[in-house]
């Protein structure tokens, strides 16, 4: 068991995938500017290199994939410090045979305990699931100026019963798990298989051609061939993130494909399938709201889901060792809340207890989770919960991640209301677009906790001219520690 938890406190210091793709945005910015016509004959080079590597994969793996790990300590191969030139990443490197499979492998003393076969569950303690129609029942409809109007009083009192239930019993989740699930949620299951039959179908093309999609400037999240960069993890996955931004979308489809037909059904779907989600996303955060006593849009009105809010679209091909490999690390999500879509091959797992608990997949559910806003604005009343993704050996899986994210200006703070004398509040404010900026730092909530027995904080202590050293960042992961098990 310590062997298996040593990897995991580790791991929680690291910057989640997602945000890490703004870490990209944000290194990149400086080193871009330079070289940019060299950089284009060795592109040209590469794609070239690219075709051929596709032929070798498909000989092996069935399915094109790439991965990234730019900070990689332990393969020295790693030419560049630019996090998008994807092609230092380990999976790309993999298929071009610079990599071995056993190179992928964790550790031996991060394994042991530390695996669990991805379609294996805890019967006596599963991730609760919430039936939602009692809340989105059709006879409730959006009067002009959007208010929702219920046609008689007995269905009034009907549906005021009902989420009066299902908000407490996800205010107990959310303190418990950190996870729940939710059915009958209002998303369109058409639209999701829809959904990911396009990610698929993105998946399915050749490296060369995704490639054409991976972040640049103008689109830091974008196709990312392999998990994010993260020194000591080289995870079997490549990912696809992209922002409910109509002219990011565009300009993506635009890289990506040269047929109309193919950019537009990528396009629609994305667009519809952000905004169920957003819209489910709102609903849920007023309920988790309603549930810590809160005004009902204390969290809702964070939501920018029309803009920065992003879809990621993870691909796992099958894994020849995937009791050696991660298929995502360990990690919390720096959203407000994520909902996920793992369809039929299991693999998510909620770090619970200090235990790993397999989350049973269901098509038919999506699966929600407390990110590091909420965990904060909550100030921890709701656990932002450590989770990860293990791949299998016989087939390829596919999820949806959805982040509901906060605007880059606004400000992110504890909840008045959940603080009095003998409950301080635990975080100082700060704004997003900070938060973000500095998403490699190590401990991401913890750096912007107050100490104990102390109003100042160790970004305070920054501020006031004592960097942030070795020591401080134990202090932060000691404290990352007691944040998730509490
Ligand atoms: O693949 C999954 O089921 C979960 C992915 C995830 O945790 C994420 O993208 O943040
Ligand atoms: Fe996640």
């Amino acid at each position: 068991m310590a062997s298996s938890l040593a990897a995991v406190q580790k791991q929680k210091n690291a910057p989640s995938h997602h945000d890490d793709d703004h870490h990209h945005d944000k290194v990149t910015n400086k080193n871009l500017s330079s070289s940019s016509s060299n950089k284009k004959k060795k592109k040209e080079e590469e794609e070239e290199e690219e075709d051929l590597v596709c032929d070798v994969r498909e000989m092996t793996i069935t399915n094109d994939v790439d991965d990234d790990d730019n900070n990689n300590n332990n393969n020295n191969n790693n030419k560049s410090n630019n996090p998008f030139d994807v092609t230092t990443r380990s999976m790309g490197r993999y298929l071009r045979g610079e990599m071995t499979v056993e190179e992928f492998f964790l550790p031996e003393k991060d394994r042991g305990l530390y695996y669990l076969p991805h379609d294996q569950y805890q019967e006596d303690d599963e991730m609760p699931v919430f039936d939602l129609s009692g809340i989105l029942q059709q006879s409730v409809e959006q009067s002009s100026n959007g208010v929702e109007v219920v046609h008689d009083a007995a269905e009034a009192k009907q549906k005021e019963a009902a989420e009066d239930l299902i908000c407490r019993m996800m205010g107990e989740a959310s303190r418990t798990w950190g996870f729940f699930g939710v059915v009958n949620h209002g998303v369109s299951l058409e639209l999701i298989e829809r959904m990911r039959a396009r990610a698929q179908r993105f998946f399915q093309l050749p490296v060369h051609q995704k490639l054409k999609g991976a972040p640049n400037e103008r689109l830091p999240l974008a196709y990312f061939p392999g998990t994010p960069s993260f020194h000591y993890s080289k995870c079997w996955n490549e990912a696809l993130q992209l922002e409910s931004n109509p002219d990011k979308l565009q300009l993506f489809c635009e890289s990506v494909w040269s047929e109309e037909h193919d950019r537009e059904s990528f396009r629609a779907a994305l667009l519809e399938c952000t905004a169920a989600l957003g819209e489910l996303g709102g609903r849920i955060l007023v309920l988790l709201a309603k549930s810590l006593g809160l005004d009902p849009n204390q969290f809702k009105r964070h939501l920018r889901f029309e803009s920065k809010a992003s879809l990621r679209m993870n691909h796992y091909p099958p894994c020849p060792h995937p009791d050696k490999i991660e298929g995502l690390y360990a990690h919390s999500d720096a959203s407000m809340i994520s909902i996920v879509h793992q369809g039929l091959v299991g693999g998510l797992q909620i770090l619970k207890d200090d235990k790993w608990v397999g989350v049973r997949p269901n098509p038919a559910a999506l699966v929600v989770n407390i990110g590091e806003a909420v965990m904060m604005m909550s100030n921890e009343r709701f656990p932002s919960v450590m989770h990860r993704v293990v791949a299998n050996s016989h087939e390829p899986r596919l999820s949806l991640a959805f982040f509901c994210m906060p605007g880059d200006e606004d400000v992110i703070s504890v909840a008045e209301k959940l603080t009095n004398e003998s409950h301080p509040a635990k975080f100082i404010p700060f704004s997003w677009k900070e938060y973000i900026a500095h998403i490699w730092r190590e401990d991401r909530p913890g750096y912007y906790r107050k100490k104990k027995g102390s109003s100042s904080t160790d970004k305070e202590d920054d501020d006031q001219g004592s960097s942030v050293n070795e020591d401080n960042n134990h202090d932060r992961q000691s404290l990352a520690t007691t944040e998730l098990h509490d």
